[in-house]
């Protein structure tokens, strides 16, 4: 993006409100506020002007803002015209700001611009769009935290350790001949940069089980009582409970948080060869949910096989995505008499028994769900963070063993500085460093307009 065009939005909400304010950043920027409110108005202090339209009518009063580049929010010159909250009004407003030159902003391009002008690193213009989706305390308070550069901190401070090693292999390799420091640097140098990026990469994926959390599917056979599960973690009467088997076809969604882990819990129609049309239907969107899931939670009628150690169906566990636990719930025990709790099997199995209507063993079964997806609780997170954040991390952690492995064997230290140098790109993209354009278009396009 050249930054040449000026962009004008209206910040606030839709609809009525006490205050709207109009933003508007770019060259031209100093030209429209001259030509709607007579001068430019003294920087940063805010100022009581009119609004005025082409013919100079007054079209609000206000109060406007005056940022001059570079210090400002974007990086550009930047007014905030902040007038009444009428939508008739600011559209009004707006088209005049329009008309003396400026276009309409696209979702985020703000931000983007402030990004692009060096303002704020990725990971910090990610933390302003979770900061505005925030659906919990615990979410905004981790948003504000990496907003204000904790987590690119980290990652800075990683950077740093991985550029030292690089400046000692890349020195071996400009200036092969000096024989000052040609020893090849030890394998034990990388271990601490290989504790921290464990380390943090611990802490990022808190930081994004807390913002995303996860999808949890609730499969099984008809009447085993999968849409009483949902009920009962939900707290209340969510879907439709009766002893006919096939009552849900359709896909039920309810969102939940135990502890400040947000789960999408999904009650999905009983897996069985259905003649039914719809049930059919209902079984083919069950399975296609599966696919997707981040755990699957399959339960069975503990009062059918009691004496069996239940299987889980192979269709159901290869249409899993690849790391995704499954677990067996053997409901009903408070029918079948069996003790409560969980147990991982000889097979690898974990089950957990349970009476979804009486509550027995449910405590132990929420506790379980949050120690699976590795929540460590509320306080365990320290900034908010992405999946594509996780996976940087992970694929830098992996880049910076491959070096470690290359040095004990000691490889040509090409090799290891080609690792080392692959990591550093990856902890890069966190930050916004390296940045396609395409992934810069889908961070930004997530904002709203004005932002
Ligand atoms: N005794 C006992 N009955 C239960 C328990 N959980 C569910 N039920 C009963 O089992 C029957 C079926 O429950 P549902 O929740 O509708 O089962 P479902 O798996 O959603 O069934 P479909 O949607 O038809 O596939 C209902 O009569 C429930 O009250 C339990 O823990 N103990
Ligand atoms: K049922
Ligand atoms: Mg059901």
């Amino acid at each position: 993006m050249d930054g040449q065009e000026t962009i004008a939005a209206i910040a606030t909400p839709p609809g009525a409100g006490a205050i709207g304010i109009i933003r508007i950043s770019g060259p031209g920027t100093r030209q429209i506020a001259k030509a709607m409110l007579g001068d430019l108005p003294p920087p940063r202090q805010a100022s009581l002007r009119s609004f005025r339209g082409e013919t100079g009518d007054v079209l609000d009063q206000g109060v406007a803002l005056w940022f001059p580049s570079p210090a400002s929010f974007t990086g550009e010159d930047l007014l905030e015209l902040q007038g009444h909250g009428g939508p008739r009004l600011l559209d009004l407003v707006l088209a005049r700001v329009l008309g003396a030159g400026a276009r309409s902003a696209r979702p985020g391009e703000f931000t983007e611009r402030a990004f692009l002008n060096g303002k704020l690193d990725l990971a910090q213009a990610e933390a302003i769009a979770d900061l505005i989706q925030a659906a919990t305390a615990t979410q905004a308070r981790l948003a504000s935290r990496s907003l204000q550069g904790i987590f690119s901190r980290h990652v800075r401070a990683l950077v740093e350790g991985l550029t030292h090693l690089r400046v000692l292999i890349e020195a071996g390799l400009d200036f092969p001949d000096e024989e000052l420091d040609a020893r090849p640097v030890e394998p034990a140098a990388f271990d601490e940069l290989i504790a921290a990026a464990e380390g943090l990469l611990s802490r990022t994926h808190q930081g994004e089980l807390i913002r995303d959390g996860l999808m949890v599917v609730i499969a099984g056979p008809p009447n085993a009582g999968k849409s009483s599960l949902l009920n009962a973690l939900v707290g209340s009467d969510a879907a439709i409970v009766t002893e006919i088997p096939g009552t849900t076809r359709d896909l039920l969604r309810a969102e939940i948080q135990l502890d400040g882990l947000p789960i999408r819990l999904v009650d999905t129609a009983g897996l069985r060869a259905a003649t039914d049309p719809i049930e059919q239907e209902g079984v083919r969107r069950a399975r296609a949910e599966i696919a997707q899931a981040d755990h699957v939670i399959l339960l069975t009628d503990d009062t059918q096989s009691p004496e069996a150690e239940p299987s889980i169906p192979r269709d159901i566990a290869e249409a899993l995505p690849t790391g995704a636990p499954i677990t067996l719930l053997r409901n009903k025990i408070d029918r079948s008499g069996r003790a409560a709790g969980v147990r991982e099997r000889a097979d690898g199995v974990t089950e957990v028994a349970c009476s979804v209507l009486t509550g027995a063993g449910m405590d132990a079964f929420r506790q379980y769900l949050k120690a699976v997806a590795g929540y460590q609780g509320p306080d365990s997170g320290e900034f908010s963070a992405r999946r594509r954040h996780v996976d940087a991390l992970q694929r830098a952690l992996e880049q910076l063993k491959a070096a470690r492995d290359a040095s004990r064997i000691a490889a040509a230290p090409e090799l290891i500085a080609e690792e080392l140098r692959q990591a550093q790109a990856s902890l890069g993209e966190i930050t916004g460093e390296v940045a396609s354009d395409e992934l810069l278009g889908r961070i930004f396009s997530e904002f709203c307009i004005g932002k």
